[in-house]
C-alpha cells in the first residue's frame, strides 16, 4: 500500500529543499548565537535555535515541556523526535518569507542530522565554530551572571562540554566526507569571528 501525501505537504517539501539550510553547531557557548544574530542582520537568514525552541517548550508548561526540562537542567540530549518536531514547525512557519535558514544547535548527534534530512531537507552547509573548553566555560560564565537559563551554571556546564565533546567527532567527520562542513576559529573577538562566517556564508549566495 502506498504512503498518502497531500498536495499540501508536497509542495512544502519542494520549498523546504529549496531554501538555504545552514547548520551552526560549536559547543556550549562558543559563539552560535553570537554569530546567527549577526548573520540575520547582514544577510536576511531565518535563526531557530533548537535550544531556544526547546527552553520555549518548557515555559509553556506543555507536557513536552515538562518531559524534557530535567533533561536539558542537566546537560543531556533531548529525543530527537522532540527537538525535530519543534524546529519542522518553525520552519514551516517561516518558509515563505525567509531567505534561508540558520538551524543554530542542531545536529547534536549524526542522527539528528539524519532523521533532519529525511523530514526536512539536506543542509546547504555545515558551520562549526570552534574555541577551547576553557574559552568556553569563562564565556557562559560571564553570561550566566545575566542570563536566567537553568543551565548556565558550573556543574551543568560541565555536562554540556562533555556531551559536546562525546557526539562532535562523528559528526565532524560525517559532514566533512561529504564536503559540506566549513570551520571558523572562534578565539577571538566577536567581529573578526563574523568576517570569517561572512567568507563562508557569501560562496553559498
Ligand atoms: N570574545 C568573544 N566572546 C564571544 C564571542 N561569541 C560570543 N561571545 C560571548 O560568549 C557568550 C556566549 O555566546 P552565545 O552566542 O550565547 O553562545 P552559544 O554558542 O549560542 O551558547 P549556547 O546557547 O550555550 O550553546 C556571550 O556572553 C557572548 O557575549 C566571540 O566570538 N568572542
Ligand atoms: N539539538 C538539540 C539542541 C539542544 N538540546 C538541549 O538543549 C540544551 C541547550 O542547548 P543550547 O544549544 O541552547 O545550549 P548548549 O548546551 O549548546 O550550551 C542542551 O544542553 C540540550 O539539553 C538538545 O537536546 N538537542
Ligand atoms: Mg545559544
Amino acid at each position: 500500500m502506498g504512503i498518502c501525501v497531500s498536495s499540501d505537504e508536497k509542495a512544502e517539501r519542494e520549498k523546504l529543499k529549496k531554501t538555504k539550510i545552514i547548520f551552526v553547531i560549536g559547543g556550549p557557548g562558543s559563539g552560535k548565537g553570537t554569530q546567527c544574530e549577526k548573520i540575520v542582520a547582514k544577510y536576511g537568514f531565518t535563526h531557530l535555535s533548537t535550544g531556544d525552541l526547546l527552553r520555549a517548550e518548557v515555559a509553556s508548561n506543555s507536557p513536552t515541556g515538562s518531559q524534557i526540562k530535567d533533561i536539558m537542567q542537566n546537560g543531556y540530549l533531548v529525543p530527537l523526535e522532540i527537538v525535530l518536531k519543534l524546529l519542522r514547525n518553525a520552519m514551516l512557519q517561516k518558509i515563505n518569507t525567509c531567505k534561508g535558514f540558520l538551524i543554530d544547535g542542531y545536529p547534536r548527534e549524526i542522527k539528528q542530522g539524519l532523521e533532519f534530512e529525511k523530514m526536512i531537507a539536506p543542509p546547504t552547509i555545515v558551520l562549526i565554530i570552534t574555541c577551547s573548553a576553557d574559552t568556553m566555560k569563562q564565556r557562559i560564565m560571564k553570561r550566566a551572571a545575566t542570563s536566567s537559563r537553568a543551565d548556565d551554571n558550573e556543574a551543568t556546564i560541565v555536562n554540556r562540554l562533555e556531551t559536546y565533546f562525546r557526539s562532535t567527532d562523528p559528526i565532524i567527520a560525517y559532514y566533512e566526507k561529504r564536503g559540506l562542513l566549513r570551520k571558523v576559529p572562534a578565539e577571538g573577538d566577536a567581529d573578526v569571528v563574523f568576517n570569517e562566517c561572512c567568507k563562508v556564508i557569501d560562496i553559498i549566495l
